[in-house]
């Protein structure tokens, strides 16, 4: 049995930086945990903590229950792979993935059947004779995986592993991670910035910023119920429209939720409508997923936004519209830099990031957003405003075009409602 758990877990570097800001998490044994979130928001850190190769400032970090802090990284049964898969160039595939073995003083024979037999599980058995400078990138990883498995550690760490591969292989070797990790029952904790790795791989994800854990569920609870505006906008594609609403409460009937030019009624007998209604007089942000769309006839009455294209977008399989409904969007800066930086090298969003740099480094970690004319929040490192661009799916290649008019009706019960400082308002509500 592999378990890790981290309780209360601080990291603050000694120029005052917090990379991880009092994380709690508990990896049951043989999960698959993910761990994700932008360049620079502690992810690695949590990891080589737990691996032994930095020391938490506070906090715990337990395997199968037992506090580890004094244990060296030796002796956790923990294996690490990065992502720059350093393997020895003057040694054969063979020899790589057997030195861990050789070095714990395990015989040719022995050692032999169990590299053969972790080379044929990761489909790289018919190169077991070369050396590096022989292999593509991907092979050079599943023999950088091939060796970190071979002792067959009870916790395998994952930093990244795929970001030096292009697209193609990385959604091989992702399915390929999955398989094989779960076949041997192995406790992972795998790091990566980029959503699709973390939906499609995980039993979990563990969403991170800025050193503080964001949100925690299965893929799917994470992407259907985000727990704050932060998870909202990193998880899905299109990213999910964020409006700002202002919030009248008409008691026993609805709540006018107005958009400038235009308004949806959430009805009183919806089951989240209580905690909207605290919101009375005030500005709440509104997060609607495309798939909560669907174009209407421009007559259709009930939850519907008007709007016009401001332009389109084709997909192949689908194309997406995106609409000017007279609203204005909040948008999550910090995403935007996250996803650009996709090869997810150290300081690369950082430099973009400018002004959120500074705040990250500031001790205290906890901020609490300057709030701009219209009462959200404005702080330019967090979120800012911009004329909202609805994304609505349409079939390919639809028979429309830039300024075509489009009324688009919104499942109100696919809505999300979000405060001020970015938490879900209806939090308690299942
Ligand atoms: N040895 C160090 N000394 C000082 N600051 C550090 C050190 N290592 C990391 N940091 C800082 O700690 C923060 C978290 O870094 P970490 O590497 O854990 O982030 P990450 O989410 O894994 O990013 P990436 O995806 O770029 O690897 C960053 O601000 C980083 O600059």
């Amino acid at each position: 049995m592999s378990t890790v758990a981290l309780k209360d877990v601080t990291k603050i570097w000694p120029d005052g930086t917090y990379a991880v800001d009092n994380v709690s998490l508990e990896v049951q044994d043989g999960e698959f945990m993910v761990l994700l979130g932008p360049s620079g928001c502690g992810k690695s850190t949590v990891l080589r903590m737990i691996a032994g190769l930095e020391d938490p400032t506070r906090g715990e970090i337990l395997l199968n229950g037992e506090p580890v802090l004094e244990l060296p990284p030796r002796d956790r049964s923990i294996a690490m792979v990065f992502q720059d898969f350093a393997l020895y160039p003057h040694m054969t595939v063979s020899e790589n993935i057997g030195f861990p073995l050789k070095l714990s003083g395990i015989e040719p024979s022995p050692r032999q059947d169990r590299v053969d037999a972790i080379a044929g599980a990761l489909g790289i058995g018919e190169v077991l004779g070369r050396r590096p400078g022989q292999l593509s990138g991907g092979q050079r990883q599943r023999v950088a995986m091939g060796r970190a498995m071979v002792r067959r550690p009870g916790i395998f760490l994952m930093d990244e592993p795929l970001s030096n591969l292009d697209s193609g292989l990385r959604a091989e070797l992702r399915a390929e991670i999955s398989s094989m990790t779960r076949e041997l029952g192995v406790t992972t904790m795998y790091v990566t910035h980029d959503q699709a790795e973390a939906l499609t791989m995980a039993d979990r994800v563990a969403i991170m910023r800025r050193g503080v854990l964001q949100d925690l569920g299965t893929p799917t609870e994470v992407y259907r119920r985000p727990a704050t505006l932060y998870t909202a906008a990193f998880l899905g594609s299109p990213k999910m429209n964020l409006l700002e609403a202002a919030v009248y409460v008409h008691l026993d009937r609805y709540i006018a939720l107005s958009f400038g030019e235009q308004t949806l009624y959430l009805a009183w007998s919806d089951p989240r409508a209580r905690a909207v209604a605290r919101y009375h007089g005030e500005r709440i942000v509104v997060g609607i997923r495309a798939e909560a769309l669907t174009p209407v006839t421009p007559d259709t009455q009930g939850h519907v936004f008007q709007g016009r294209i401001r332009y389109l977008e084709h997909h192949g399989h689908e194309s997406l519209a995106y609409l000017d409904i007279g609203a204005t969007a909040i948008v999550v800066d910090e995403i935007g830099a996250a996803l650009t930086d996709t090869r997810g090298q150290g300081g690369g969003a950082f430099r973009r990031l400018g002004g959120a740099l500074q705040r990250l480094t500031r001790p205290g970690g906890a901020e609490v957003a300057p709030e701009g004319p219209g009462g959200v929040a404005t702080d330019p490192g967090r979120h800012h405003r911009k004329p909202a661009e609805l994304a609505v799916r349409l079939a390919p290649y639809p028979q429309v075009s830039h300024g075509h008019p489009l009324a688009v009706s919104v499942r109100m019960d696919a809505v999300h409602f979000f405060d001020q400082r970015g938490d879900r308002i209806d939090a308690g509500w299942r």
